[in-house]
């Protein structure tokens, strides 16, 4: 037994001091590299992304938050790191590692370069990982990925919004109801109904099936174990498991009763959320061949009808996707496409609540847009809720649900313009522009969120201030001018670099005006009626200013795990909900 334990105790020890080892020149190179920009360096002794760690993380990461080369990591990120890292490191630190290196940026000059190179910076193999349904337009590069995206972009199209507008009215009219019928009007799962919104006007907009709010997706089809919401929801709460098992998974099926039950769940979701794919490509392959002459219009229609297409013609490759493609194209819409916009719809109804002065002048817009309309179209109003869009903005600034963009790095030594500035310092006075050649083995992480704070593009980063994205053509004072006209005169402020919630370049999120479409329609149609305020943990009567804080606190305490940023007890989150 003894010998067995030190076997594996040289073999382990060897895994990681032998690449140290080798990797000790190689280290030393990257430092002089690194040297002229005055990159801070933070080595660490196991694989970057802390993975080894993860594996027993409720074990370590209380203890290891305290070390700063874990806190700079993904596994212990909260949302204050990006502040402080700010402070003392700049824009670009590296951290450099047995595996490989990760040079961490957050300058608006190098994020807008990587962005745009789609073919020097490509999307690193953990992508691969999310083809688990096929491949799709997500994680694929080069002459793939123009392929994808050609045949996925038409499916974002205007009639496409027009729908998305219309059945994100109808499900947060819904939604509002069922807030409104709550004992004194008190909430506390605000995160679970926008998910639902969003998952519904997926459904609707994207897979041309309806469902009512208190029904629908969270109901089994029949012939189902789980409903979609429930597959949808097991494989993204559980995002890193899936995708671990999902390329197993008839491996995983024969050792089944080994299993806890949690990975079966996991199992289970993955072919639940198979079927619902496959059954609804067959029932739109069908109405299809129908030709009932009434086309439809929403995501995957246009995929299939797209496709299908080009197949009968015999066209080239070009235009085409296999079956296996479409659903993973699917696959990628729904996991894109709906923790994003929900988690975005909650955070910034819980802000409004804490900020009534920021909902006051919102809601002057809403009333001013909607003039008591019962059915607002999308082409008039739509454009005018410039303020609710502010809102998306800064919530997406403060709260953006893809805090950092990974990018692998083709070729060894790929040159990167960076800014070296002191970011509590303005940068045309402290800056000055250098080029760093990206070592081999290094992947690069671009720091949105980190970007999004930096008090030199943003003044009093940590305020929540939607203000700060309208201008006004003609800043006259609101005593001499009419609300109507004060609201014509503004417009909202367009930033060349300094903001990419959606990216930016080639690969720019497609479901940008989706997602912009149905958050305003549906914080439009619930302000129009109501009005938030925060209300105390557990629905007591705490004082407005307890309650507050407890909000506040609640959002501060988000954390990155799975596929995008969320609260970590988005249960605490108590909303009061009242009749305006
Ligand atoms: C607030 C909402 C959203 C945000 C903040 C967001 C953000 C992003 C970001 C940052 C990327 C780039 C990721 C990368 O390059 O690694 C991306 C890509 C993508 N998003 Fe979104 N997204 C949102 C909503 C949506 C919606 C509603 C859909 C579809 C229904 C969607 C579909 C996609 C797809 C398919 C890609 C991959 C595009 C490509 O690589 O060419 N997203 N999104």
């Amino acid at each position: 037994m003894a010998s067995f334990i030190s076997i594996l105790a040289v073999t382990f020890l060897s895994c990681i001091l032998v690449p140290i080892f080798r990797r000790v020149q190689r280290i030393y190179i990257n430092y002089q590299l690194a040297k002229p920009t005055g990159l801070h360096i933070f080595i660490v002794p196991v694989d970057p992304y802390g993975m080894v760690w993860q594996a027993g993380s409720r074990l370590f990461t209380p203890i290891l938050q305290h070390f700063e080369w874990c806190r700079i990591l993904d596994l212990s990120w909260t949302w204050e790191d990006d502040f402080t890292r700010h402070e003392k490191y700049g824009d670009n630190f590296i951290v450099v590692s047995p595996a490989m290196n990760i040079l961490y940026t957050s300058n608006k000059v190098a994020i807008e370069e990587v962005l745009a190179k789609r073919k020097a910076f490509v999307k690193p193999k953990l992508y691969e990982s999310m083809n688990m349904f096929g491949r799709n337009v997500d994680t694929v590069n080069g002459e793939e990925w123009s392929r994808h995206r050609k045949i996925t972009a038409p499916c974002f199209n205007e009639r496409v919004s027009s729908f998305v507008w219309n059945e994100s009215i109808r499900q947060s009219q819904a939604m509002l109801s069922q807030w409104l019928s709550q004992p004194g009007g008190k909430i506390s799962n605000m995160v679970d109904d926008t998910r639902i919104v969003a998952l519904h006007v997926l459904c609707a907009a994207g897979f041309g099936v309806q469902h009512d709010f208190n029904s629908g997706a969270r109901i089994s089809a029949p012939g189902h174990k789980l409903s979609h919401r429930d597959a949808l929801m097991t494989m993204l709460n559980n995002f890193i498991t899936t995708m671990i098992l999902a390329p197993q998974e008839g491996f995983f099926d024969t050792i089944a009763v080994l299993l806890s039950p949690r990975i079966n769940g996991i199992l289970l979701a993955l072919k639940e959320f198979r079927q619902y794919t496959d059954e609804a490509i067959a029932s739109e392959r069908n109405l299809l061949a129908e030709d009932s002459g009434a086309q439809k219009h929403n995501l995957m229609s246009t995929l299939i009808r797209t496709s299908d297409q080009a197949k009968a013609d015999g066209v080239q490759s070009a235009v085409k996707l296999t079956d296996d493609e479409i659903k993973g194209n699917i696959f990628i819409f729904n996991v894109a496409g709906h923790d994003t916009t929900a988690n975005t719809l909650a955070y910034a109804f819980a802000l409004l609540a804490i900020h009534p002065e920021v909902q006051e002048w919102v809601v002057e817009e809403i009333d001013q847009v909607f003039r008591g309309e019962r059915s607002p179209d999308y082409e008039g109003v739509y454009p005018q809720l410039k303020r609710v869009v502010a809102v998306m903005y800064e919530t997406l600034r403060l709260f953006g649900p893809v805090p950092q963009i990974p990018r692998g790095v083709i070729t060894p030594n790929m040159p990167l313009t960076i800014t070296r500035s002191n970011s509590t310092t303005l940068i045309a006075s402290s800056s000055s522009t250098k080029t760093l050649l990206i070592p081999p083995n290094t992947q690069v992480n671009l720091n949105i969120h980190a970007m999004h704070t930096t008090p030199t593009i943003y003044p009093s980063p940590k305020v929540w201030d939607p203000k700060r994205w309208i201008t006004s053509t003609a800043p006259t004072a609101r005593a001499t001018a009419s609300l109507s006209s004060e609201l014509h005169n503004e417009n909202l402020v367009h930033m060349e670099q300094g903001f990419a919630p959606w990216a930016s370049g080639p690969r720019i999120c497609p479901g940008m005006k989706f997602a912009q479409v149905e958050f305003t329609a549906v914080l439009g149609t619930v302000l129009r009626r109501a009005w938030i305020a925060p209300s105390v943990k557990g629905g007591g009567d705490g004082g407005e200013a307890v309650a507050r804080k407890e909000v506040e606190a609640l959002l501060r305490d988000s954390h990155h795990i799975g596929a995008t940023i969320s609260m970590k007890k988005p249960e605490d989150l108590w909303l009061k909900v009242s009749r305006r």
